[in-house]
């Protein structure tokens, strides 16, 4: 059985994990942090991570994706979608108004992810705006630090399976500030997995570093990709961390990475002058509602 590392049980990688394998068996080894979850499989000890890359709201979430460049060379084997939907999670008893009510005036302090807590801002600022946010490395992380401080006052923002897992309430139900918020989430790993659905798409991220001081030069790069018609879903830059003003290109391809046209799009590229990395060719899904 496949064994796939994640963070902790309850988390929104958790529910989009499990909807992905659509009930194929897998293992599941759940870390606190990200850092571990990438390494996790980077040591061998797992055959896939869940890596949480892109949101409707916050964009690119930037952390991972430098860990993605920087720190592991593991290939992306299949991208999915996901929508967030966040809960404020807690003790109802001890929120409990004279009436039966809710009162959110009574919460101190609101843990969460920082994803999350951006993803309900105008929530939080209309239903508790006295409550004190805190960080942690996960929204279930969140709901457990929640659990095991009773009576203080406290709430966490996070998955329904998040409570559930940790014997809490929903206190207040689909908190998020937009209804279209969704996740991109990423597994990577050696092999191919194979996933019980037909993908919606196939896509290729490369990263492109450009030779310096060579005007014009991102310019070329992308006519490489427009004459050949090549769709391009995303293009962001981001600094290289290794000289002040140095950034690579990452560009997500919607084509395979050895189809005719972009893998000689890349050998121009390269004769350019650039650095080309190509971090991965998969098939990417849609999300279904069910
Ligand atoms: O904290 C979680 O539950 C996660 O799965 C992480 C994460 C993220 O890092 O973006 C994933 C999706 C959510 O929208 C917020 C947080």
């Amino acid at each position: 059985m496949k064994k796939i590392a994640l963070l902790p049980s309850g988390s929104v990688s958790h529910e989009a994990v499990l909807y992905l394998l659509n009930g194929e068996p897998a293992e599941f080894v759940h870390f606190k942090l990200i850092s571990d979850v990438f390494m996790a499989t980077v040591e061998g000890k797992t055959d896939y991570s869940v890596i949480p890359i892109e949101n409707t709201i916050e964009g690119s979430v930037s952390l991972h994706m430098d860990w993605l460049v920087n720190e592991v060379d593991m290939p992306m084997q299949v991208e999915w979608v996901y929508p967030s939907i966040q809960n404020l999670i807690g003790n109802a008893s001890e929120f409990q108004a004279a009436d039966g009510s809710m009162d959110f005036s009574k919460i101190t302090k609101i843990w969460s992810h920082q994803v999350a807590t951006a993803q309900c801002r105008q929530f939080l600022a209309a239903a508790a705006p006295q409550a004190e946010l805190e960080q942690a490395g996960s929204t279930s992380e969140g709901v457990k630090i929640v659990k095991e401080n009773p009576g203080k006052g406290w709430a966490a923002i996070g998955t329904a399976l998040g409570a559930k897992t940790h014997g809490l309430d929903v206190l207040a139900e689909r908190i998020t500030d937009h209804d279209n918020n969704f996740t991109r989430f990423v597994l990577i790993g050696r092999e191919p997995i194979r996933i019980p659905r037909a993908p919606e798409h196939v896509k290729t991220s490369i990263l492109v570093t450009l030779p310096e001081d060579v005007p014009g030069a991102l310019h070329q790069v992308l006519s490489a990709f427009a004459w050949r018609r090549l769709n391009l879903s995303r293009i962001e830059s981001r600094p290289t961390k290794k000289r002040l003003g140095n950034y690579y290109f990452y560009i997500d391809v919607m084509a395979e990475a050895d189809s005719v046209l972009l893998t000689a799009a890349m050998g121009e590229i390269e004769a350019l002058g650039c650095l080309v990395r190509v971090l991965g060719s998969y098939p990417g899904y849609a999300y279904e509602s069910k």
